[in-house]
């Protein structure tokens, strides 16, 4: 989809002064948000910052103090987890709630087989490499036991099976965690083919390089508040400094001396 018709396009969601109150503690204090077709919104924030409470609410596991969530313009209330699904928002939680002794096959459709009186296992079989293949996904085998895939084929197998529910928004909870530089390449391969294939991606990670190599947009949230949105071309001392609330501080001086010396050994050669 060409970038113009994605900003152009009314959003999917749209979230405006949503705000979470736990007792005492506010932690969403108007939140405004937007995800459109085919765009990949990364959500970014320090710890406390309110990501997961943000997760939370939009996948219906809690509910939101106030504020108004639209989908496809018209106002939704996400009070269950089903209904956030048949809304068409599916979540990949960070512990990927697979079954390890079962394959990626029986993984991919436990809860919704093709046929709920006699599993359908060819047919099952059949629609799971379709899958894989169009989103080019390195799985071994669909018969493979998930105890003997990789955190990315893990990751990979998660994110299909919620693909198959076909939403409109996916979101995924810092899906690259404790991955390895080949295996967080590989999943963030899988969330640009999410996205081409026209699903609004909501990524939630703690990672700056990830964020800017696929996101469209980065929504930072600092407190509970929006602190920010960026393109991918922020620099990490601008989204450091957003996180943060500070431009000047030893993350920000790190990645800022980083850049002078590949800067300046760039010049030498
Ligand atoms: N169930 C709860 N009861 C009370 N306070 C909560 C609850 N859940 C979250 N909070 C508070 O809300 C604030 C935001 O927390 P949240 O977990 O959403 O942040 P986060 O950005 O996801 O951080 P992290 O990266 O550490 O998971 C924090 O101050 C947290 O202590």
């Amino acid at each position: 989809m060409p970038a113009e018709a994605v900003g152009d396009s009314a959003p999917i969601l749209k979230l405006s002064g949503v705000t979470k109150v736990f007792g005492a503690v506010t932690a969403l204090d108007g939140i405004d948000l937007e995800v459109r077709r085919g765009e990949v919104v990364a959500l970014v924030g320090d710890n406390g910052a309110g990501k997961s409470t943000l997760v939370k609410i939009l996948s219906g596991v809690h509910s939101k103090t106030s504020g108004t969530i639209e989908f496809n313009g018209a106002e939704v209330s996400i009070d269950t987890p089903g209904r956030a699904i048949d809304l068409g928002i599916a979540t990949v939680f960070q512990d990927l709630a697979l079954c390890e002794n079962l394959d990626v096959v029986a993984n991919l459709f436990l809860g919704q087989e093709v046929n709920a009186w006699r599993l359908n296992e060819v047919e099952m079989e059949v629609r799971a490499w379709k899958l894989l293949g169009e989103l080019a996904a390195r799985i071994p085998s669909v018969r493979e036991p998930i105890a003997s895939l990789s955190g990315g084929q893990r990751q990979t197998v998660a994110i299909c099976r919620s693909l198959l529910l076909d939403p409109e928004i996916i979101m995924l909870d810092e899906p690259t965690a404790a991955l390895g530089v080949a295996q967080t390449a590989e999943v963030l391969n899988l969330v640009e083919r999410v996205r081409d294939r026209g699903h609004g991606v909501i990524l939630i990670s703690h990672n700056m390089e990830d964020v800017r190599a696929v996101a469209d947009r980065i929504v930072v949230l600092r407190l509970g508040r929006n602190n920010g949105t960026f393109g991918p071309e922020a620099t990490q001392e601008e989204l450091v400094a957003a996180i943060t609330g500070a431009t000047d501080n030893s993350v920000s001086r790190r990645a800022g001396k980083r850049q002078d010396e590949t800067t300046a050994a760039g010049e030498a050669r």
